[in-house]
């Protein structure tokens, strides 16, 4: 449907908000709005009275139509227009480090699926990332294309921000502003325009003490979080605020915080998950596999029955390991947690 159509119906402040583009219309015709925000564009422009319209020899019905064409090509080029769900995504092969062809042909992943990426260490893991998060066309140094949908992506992924394909969590995670984490995560959810701003602020910060060892208050400067509590939050913060269809992954694993409760968190929504591992527990909890090697997609494996059936065991392994490591951080003797072990033997 074509969603210019009811634009004179919305009330100003609707319109402002919606497509923030149509505030520059009214700022190069000269037309104050301010105050009118409960008025529709229709009411607004009657609301001239004769004097007004000589005097600036206002033309309103010229107005009325350039401001619906100015909408409605905005929205065409922005591509907006069109349907935003995004299905699928898919992957057409490119070239290796060497220069080879990848001989996968093209991979193709569904709304809901979760994938992971493994590889040796600088074999091109978070490259792949990289590409999907610019929605590579040739142009990046392995020659890959993305698809979103079997097309070609939309001009609106690259350059909307409030709109994005893709929320990344990269491994650095370096703070630099002077914000509370209270302020860090309104900033977010106003440029989001959420309602409810205060839940959201609650519910983020509860996920991410969730998720990080130690606890950290709303009042919290965000430049003296730890690495694990900056990620936490970020985790928490993508998981709650982003509306990105498809969410990238690199490397959940070193940051010290619960990994499998972050996953969870992050693959809540009917979401496209891709995430770089080296962590087995985390890859069999994927669906499908993408091996790199030398820069290039080696082979995609299915997860099978046999591996899924071992998750539990590896499982159980990482609780003990994460009991150990909570030992050790609490300067405890790790005795206690070894004789628990013997016993399970
Ligand atoms: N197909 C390719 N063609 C050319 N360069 C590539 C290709 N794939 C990866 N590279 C380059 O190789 C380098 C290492 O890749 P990348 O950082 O993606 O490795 P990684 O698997 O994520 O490593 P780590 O596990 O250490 O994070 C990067 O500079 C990347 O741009």
């Amino acid at each position: 449907m074509n969603k210019t159509m009811n634009i004179e119906k919305m009330k100003i402040g609707e319109i402002a908000k919606e497509y923030p583009f149509a505030l520059s219309f009214f700022e190069s015709n000269k037309l104050d709005i301010e105050g009118h925000e409960e008025e529709t564009f229709e009411e607004y422009l009657n609301g001239f009275s004769e004097e007004d319209i000589e005097e600036w020899a206002i033309d309103i019905e010229k107005i009325r139509m350039d401001f619906v064409e100015y909408i409605s090509e905005m929205l065409e080029f922005l591509g907006l227009e069109k349907d935003d769900t995004v299905e699928s995504l898919s992957i057409l092969a490119g070239r290796n480090k060497s220069g080879e062809e990848e001989d996968f042909g093209s991979l193709t992943i569904r709304k809901s699926e979760i994938i992971s990426i493994v590889g040796p260490t600088g074999s091109g893991k978070s490259r792949l990332l990289a590409d999907i998060e610019w929605t590579a066309n040739k142009d990046t140094p392995t020659g890959r294309t993305i698809l979103i949908n079997g097309e070609l992506p939309d001009r609106k992924w690259r350059f909307s921000s409030s709109n994005k394909l893709v929320a990344q969590l990269s491994q650095n995670m370096n703070f630099v502003m002077d914000l509370t984490v209270r302020e860090f995560i309104e900033l977010h959810a106003e440029s989001r325009m959420v309602e409810n701003q205060e839940l959201v602020v609650e519910r983020i910060i509860e996920a991410a003490n969730n998720l990080a060892g130690e606890k950290f208050s709303l009042d919290t400067p965000i430049t003296s979080l730890s690495g694990g509590q900056s990620r936490a939050l970020m985790i928490a913060d993508t998981a709650i605020l982003s509306t990105s269809p498809i969410v990238l992954i690199d490397e959940i694993e070193n940051a010290g915080i619960d990994r499998k409760k972050a996953l969870n968190l992050l693959v809540g929504e009917a979401k496209i998950v891709l995430m770089a591992t080296h962590d087995p527990s985390l890859a069999l909890m994927a669906d499908k596999r993408i091996v790199i090697k030398n820069g290039g997609i080696h082979k995609v494996m299915e997860t099978d029955d046999k591996e899924k059936e071992m998750l539990s065991e590896l499982e159980k392994i990482d609780r003990i390991v994460n009991r150990l490591r909570a030992d050790l951080r609490a300067g405890k003797s790790m005795e206690n947690t070894i004789n628990i072990i013997n016993k399970l033997k």
